[in-house]
């Protein structure tokens, strides 16, 4: 029988998630001078399978130590998994990044052989949710986030994987992948995971690029998977948070605070029914606005 744990998901800036193929010097040279929240050093698809062992995971040691460090490995399964999360997990990640995950199983295994292999209960796991059985098993695997340890943290769409196995491109617009991706984000707020979007092939398409970053905002998705360092700026700002909204947030923060209103569950704020639950969404937004605010003020 599993034991359900109620685990905290500590709230994370997730706007920016920029890959680097961990095998590329250059990337990994400019890396910790850019402004993502979080980097992922690729051990997967973007790296040629005979630099697979040498990748440069030594780099994590000299990254920004307020941007979140993910390790994307091999699949458990591939010949290279076991490989990829022993020299992961030495380099000290935040979180390791599964790809192709298609059932709780594979989320069971990782746990499993962290647990088994002395790693730190801080260490997060990343799943890519990219596979037509993924897809339809999501969520059983978001659920794993409230069990196992509570080491499932996050959830990564991957549209180029999904598009080669179900054959429906990624269009502008993605009409007829949205239901999948709410589908996703759907699981994953279920058992309070984030979720980040796909990556933007055509790089040099900045509108193409802010019309698919508005899009997953508006779907409630955390933030973007990014490829390339032109993406990042676009990327923090459509999923970062609006002006007017964090002023209404405070408002309602502090109309909570007044004494009159202390045992209230819903008050009236200028004419508008505002409920606890409001207050909730309120803290939520605030909070992130302080942490974009103390992430602009670092040198
Ligand atoms: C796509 C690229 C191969 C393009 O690289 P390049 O031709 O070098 O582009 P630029 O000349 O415009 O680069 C300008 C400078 O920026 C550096 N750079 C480029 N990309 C990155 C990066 N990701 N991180 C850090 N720095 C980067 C270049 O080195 C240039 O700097 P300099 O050398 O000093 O001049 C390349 O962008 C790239 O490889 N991107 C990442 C690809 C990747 O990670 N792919 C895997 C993730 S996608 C995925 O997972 C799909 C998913 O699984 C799914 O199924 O959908
Ligand atoms: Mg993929």
């Amino acid at each position: 029988m599993t034991t359900v744990i109620a685990h905290h998901h500590p709230a994370r800036l997730r706007r920016s998630v920029l890959c680097v193929p961990a095998d590329n010097a250059r990337a990994l040279a400019k890396v910790r001078q850019l402004a993502a929240d979080a980097v992922i050093f690729d051990l997967e698809d973007a790296v040629a399978p005979e630099h697979k062992g040498e990748a440069l995971v030594r780099h994590l040691s000299k990254h920004r130590p307020d941007c979140e460090v993910v390790i994307r490995i091999n699949a458990l399964g591939s010949g290279f998994g076991q490989m990829d999360l022993t020299a992961a997990v030495a380099a000290g990640p935040d979180a390791i990044l599964l790809p192709k995950v298609e059932s709780p199983s594979d989320i069971q295994a990782a746990v499993d052989w962290l647990g088994e292999n002395d790693a730190p209960e801080s260490l997060r796991l990343w799943a890519m949710i990219e596979t037509p059985r993924g897809l339809l098993n999501v969520a059983a695997i978001a659920e794993t986030g409230r069990t196992f340890g509570g080491r499932l943290d996050c959830f990564v769409v991957g549209l180029n994987d999904l598009g080669k196995d179900t054959g429906v491109p990624a269009n502008p617009g993605r009409a007829y992948l949205v239901p999948w991706l709410m589908q996703i984000l759907l699981a994953a707020r279920g058992s309070g995971l984030d979720v980040i979007d796909a990556v933007y092939n055509d790089f040099r398409d900045a509108d193409g690029f802010e019309a698919e970053c508005r899009q997953g905002r508006d779907m409630g998705y955390d933030g973007k998977m990014l490829i390339h360092p032109a993406q990042i700026g676009p990327a923090n700002e459509h999923f970062g948070v609006d002006q007017a909204a964090v002023e209404e947030a405070r408002a309602i923060i502090a109309a909570f605070d007044l004494p009159e209103n202390a045992d209230k569950g819903v008050i009236n704020l200028h004419g508008r029914m505002v409920e606890r639950l409001h207050l909730d969404q309120a803290l939520k937004l605030a909070a992130k606005a302080d942490m974009i605010e103390r992430r602009k003020a670092k040198p």
